[in-house]
């Protein structure tokens, strides 16, 4: 039998915290082989985005074919899309791999508030690329300015869900990584309403807490579990990687989390 795998379709961060290098590094760890469609080039670093250089239409499409003709992927997972272009050329393709879990991390802004998509594209996504997600997953202030709701608790965060649910998504989690107290995820199906709690960490290492926690749900989905499940080992993973990201200490700005966590906490030994 092949080995699982998953495909991330995301921007590049040359600080390796975020983007296609957080989704690939979540992937090993997972024990999922990573593939990647590279959208964008951002020069990034733990201070900052300091440029962004979109890869042409037809590089992100010869992408797409060449690694879905010949490798295949069991998930996937869509992270930063920065022009309505590229949404669209991205959202055309996945219309033939419905029956792929998606994962759609509609990523808007960088953590020092760089944007990194277009007003016209947040539009795109809405209408082109929710309805192919099995799952979708803001934080608070991309639900906010999706939907045109004020977060501030979960009866507010419950409310939006049940909103962004009408774009088209088989479901929504709004992570609750900007709220005050806890750090609260909140799961919404159109059925029933799950909350994944977490203890708020102090730490200003969380570049890329994000794309590491919309990979792990890629990562286990490509390994077949089901979507619940899938998003509390995820949950686990990104809890243990900002726990520990004080340790890694990269960079003089909002360093990354530690990956190497989750693979202690499995028992493997690591070198930190
Ligand atoms: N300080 C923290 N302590 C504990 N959990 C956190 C903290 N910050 C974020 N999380 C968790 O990390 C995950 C990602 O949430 P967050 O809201 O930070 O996403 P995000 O803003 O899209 O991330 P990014 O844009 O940095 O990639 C969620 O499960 C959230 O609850
Ligand atoms: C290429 C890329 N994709 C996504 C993010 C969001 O992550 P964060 O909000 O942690 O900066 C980023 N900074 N860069």
């Amino acid at each position: 039998m092949s080995h699982y795998r998953a495909l991330t379709i995301a921007g590049s961060d040359s600080g390796g915290g975020a983007g296609i290098q957080a989704d690939l590094k979540t992937f090993t760890t997972l024990g999922v082989y990573g593939l990647s469609v590279i959208t964008s080039i951002t020069a990034q670093n733990t201070q900052g985005v300091f440029g962004i250089y979109d890869v042409p239409i037809e590089g992100v499409e010869k992408q797409i074919d060449v690694v879905l003709s010949d490798i295949g992927t069991d998930a996937i997972k869509i992270g930063m899309l920065s022009s309505s272009q590229i949404v669209q050329v991205v959202s055309e393709k996945l219309k033939k791999y419905n029956h792929i879990p998606i994962v759609v991390d509609p990523v808007m802004v960088a953590k020092g508030g760089s944007p990194l998509l277009t007003d016209e594209a947040k539009e795109e996504i809405k209408n082109s690329l929710f309805p192919l997600a099995t799952v979708i997953t803001p934080n608070i202030p991309e639900a906010e300015v999706l939907t045109g709701l004020r977060i501030q608790s979960i009866e507010d965060m419950k409310r939006a869900a049940e909103q962004l649910l009408l774009y088209g998504p088989q479901s929504v989690i709004i992570k609750g990584g900007h709220l005050e107290n806890e750090a609260v995820d909140l799961f919404y199906d159109g059925e029933a309403w799950s909350l994944f709690p977490a203890k708020r960490i102090q730490t200003k290492n969380t570049h890329g807490t994000g794309c590491t926690f919309s990979s792990a749900i890629a990562a286990e989905l490509a390994k077949g579990k089901e979507l619940k499940t899938a998003i509390e080992i995820a949950k686990n993973y990104i809890q243990a990687a900002i726990e520990e990201a004080d340790q890694l200490a990269i960079g003089s700005g909002h360093g990354p989390t530690n990956h190497f966590a989750y693979m202690r906490r499995k028992g493997l030994e690591v070198w930190n």
